[in-house]
């Protein structure tokens, strides 16, 4: 496979752009081409002469007439490459075959990208064989359906024979003109074609590995990267002459602009792909402008070249290839100092195709021995590259994936966190509205004056009281505690003298009733009630004793004044065999209570009626 002129034709076309004339004054005759028995191949370019016809106007016989003259000269330091050139040019070899047993030859210019070809063979009988080539002419005129253009010639043993060959292109000037026996073609180009084969596979098979890879990411970096692959592809495909002979065998336009216009495609693909993998919006958002705005030179540039002569967008292209090429170096280097550790493989990646096609160009300049390695440098080159960029794009993928995993990580941690210092503020405020609840149950449960549970309070906990006696089969007694003229209190002493006495008499009843593990409660205005459990009439009646003489024995003292508070005590011990319920039982006490006002006050009775 020979990329003649890609790189290095581009190096060399641009020093060469001023172009070589031959100096009519230092003509020579060059000795003729002797094709040796048992060869097989044959380079000619030592045997080649040539005229530039800056006009283009020469005819051969001219070109005949002007060689007679020794108007033709050596190719200026055996060097085949003329770079752009106007007009036409002619070269000359005379060619003597001294292999009997091998007349047919194919002469092979190994550029594929000459517009016109005119090959004229003159024998020595007069005979004139004329062919023409190179891709302004349709692919199925050629020789040989190859990419390179190609022409039989006939080449009798021990007869010299005159070629004459016309070049005229607006590619670069070439003529890496070169004579195969057809077995020796046949060889070669089936090797060649392996090569290509091999590479332009490597590149399929990543093609539709990161094709698929984008379709189903939805990743614009794999998109990208797929672009860039199939620019660069199409990029060597056309330099390799392929493009004229798959893609476009009959349109010269194509073969001129697909050139200029695949490496515009090209360079837009590397810096949109090396802007998304190196995430430059981000990551170096002034690199990132420079690449958008290469991007768009080189659309502009693209669109241009189908409007441009091909001498000027080709060499125009070719010579901005090394600033993009250039500066996607710098955007990974300076994406790695910025700590991104995939941009190491991007980097690596782009060294090796610089490095191949570097070597291939050292080849063009004799700098290199030419090796298999430095001759397919390019091609080796860019297969690494891809490869490796590939690479490069599943590290980074796994490194996204690692990201988010880690975001998702303690996003769930943090989720975590917050969830359990709710729960815990959650559960403390639970705790301080159980406090609130059961402080509200406790004071809706305390008669506000005397401190004493209330009389519902008293109904709701006598229930229970009640039942625990009758399975218990214990006795349980009702105490009804009143106190005596409190009116006369009140109108003597005033209300809050009242208050006093009421809250002091509170008391002296809990005091007195604490032992008996009494439920006591106000029953309403200067009334208490009491329960006493296990209390059968008689320890019931002797508490309530105890209470009345706690009262009569201690004066009241209440704003600084002594009150005597006498108090009227009912009894009655419930009966908890047959007992009608709590209101009756409470009724009882009441009316023993009652009796004790009526037989003079500050006395205890007791019920006499069961129930
Ligand atoms: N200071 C004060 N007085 C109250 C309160 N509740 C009721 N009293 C008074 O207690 C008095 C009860 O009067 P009465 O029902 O006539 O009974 P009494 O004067 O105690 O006479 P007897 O019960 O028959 O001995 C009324 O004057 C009420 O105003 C209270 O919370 N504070």
């Amino acid at each position: 496979m020979r990329i003649r002129g890609f790189w290095p034709g581009v190096v060399l076309g641009l020093l060469l752009l001023s172009g070589f004339h031959a100096h009519p004054g230092h003509a020579s005759e060059m000795a003729p081409a002797l094709l040796p028995k048992d060869s097989s191949e044959f380079v000619l370019a030592p045997h080649v002469s040539f005229l530039h016809d800056v006009a283009g106007g020469m005819r051969l016989e001219d070109a005949v007439a002007a060689r007679r003259d020794g108007a033709f000269a050596p190719l200026p330091g055996g060097n085949n490459s003329f770079g752009f050139q106007d007009g036409a040019f002619w070269f000359h070899a005379r060619i003597v075959n001294r292999d009997p047993d091998e007349s047919q030859w194919l002469l092979v210019q190994q550029y594929p990208l000459s517009d016109s070809i005119d090959l004229y063979a003159l024998h020595p009988d007069g005979r004139m064989e004329h062919h023409q080539g190179g891709d302004h002419r349709p692919f199925s005129a050629r020789s040989v359906r190859y990419r390179h253009p190609n022409f039989w010639l006939d080449l009798p043993a021990d007869q010299p024979v005159d070629l004459f060959i016309r070049i005229q292109s607006e590619s670069s000037m070439q003529v890496p003109l070169r004579l195969y026996t057809p077995t020796a073609f046949a060889e070669m180009s089936r090797d060649v074609q392996f090569g290509i084969g091999l590479y332009y596979g490597i590149l399929l098979s990543l093609f539709f590995y990161n094709l698929v890879l984008w379709l189903t990411t939805r990743d614009s970096s794999y998109f990208w990267y797929v672009f860039h692959l199939t620019a660069f592809g199409l990029v060597l495909f056309t330099l390799n002459g392929l493009g004229f002979e798959y893609l476009w065998p009959d349109s010269a336009w194509m073969a001129d602009r697909s050139v200029p216009l695949s490496i515009c495609l090209a360079q837009v693909g590397v810096q949109q792909f090396a802007r998304r993998f190196l995430d430059l919006r981000n990551r170096w958002p002034t690199g990132d402008r420079v690449g958008l705005g290469l991007i768009g030179f080189f659309l502009l540039l693209g669109v241009a070249s189908a409007f441009l002569p091909y001498r000027i967008s080709t060499p125009f292209a070719s010579a901005s290839v090394f600033i993009s090429v250039g500066w996607v170096a710098v955007e990974a280097i300076v994406a790695i100092r910025r700590g991104y550790a995939p941009a190491r493989i991007f980097l690596l990646a782009w060294a090796t195709f610089l490095v191949g096609t570097a070597m291939f160009a050292s080849v063009a300049f004799a700098l290199l021995p030419k090796t298999f390695v430095t001759e397919y440098g390019v091609q080796i080159g860019s297969a690494l590259e891809m490869l490796l960029l590939s690479i490069a794009l599943g590290h980074r993928y796994a490194a996204l994936r690692n990201e988010n995993e880690r975001i998702v990580r303690d996003a769930k941690r943090q989720l975590e966190h917050q969830v359990e210092k709710r729960t815990r503020e959650l559960s403390e405020a639970l705790g301080q509205l159980g406090d609130a609840h059961a402080r509200l149950r406790e004071s809706s449960q305390r008669d506000a004056l005397t401190g004493l549970h209330t009389r519902r309070h008293f109904h709701e906990q006598l229930a229970p009281m009640l039942e625990e006696a009758r399975s218990g089969g214990r006795p349980l007694s009702l105490l009804m505690i009143d106190l005596d003229h409190f009116k006369e209190i009140n109108d003597r002493h005033g209300h809050l003298a009242g208050d006093a006495c009421l809250r002091w008499a509170a008391h002296a009843i809990g005091d007195a009733l604490r032992p008996h593990r009494a439920l006591v409660a106000r029953f309403g205005g200067e009334e208490f009630v009491a329960a006493l459990p296990d209390h059968d009439l008689a320890a019931a009646t002797a508490a309530a004793e105890k209470i009345r003489h706690q009262l009569d024995s201690a004066p009241c003292e209440a704003l600084n004044r002594k009150t005597v508070v006498t108090t009227s005590i009912g009894v009655h011990q419930i009966d908890i065999a047959t007992a009608g319920g709590i209101d009756a039982a409470l009724e009882r006490a009441d009316r023993a209570l009652y009796q004790a006002k009526a037989e003079g006050r500050n006395c205890v009775r007791t019920s006499t009626v069961a129930g």
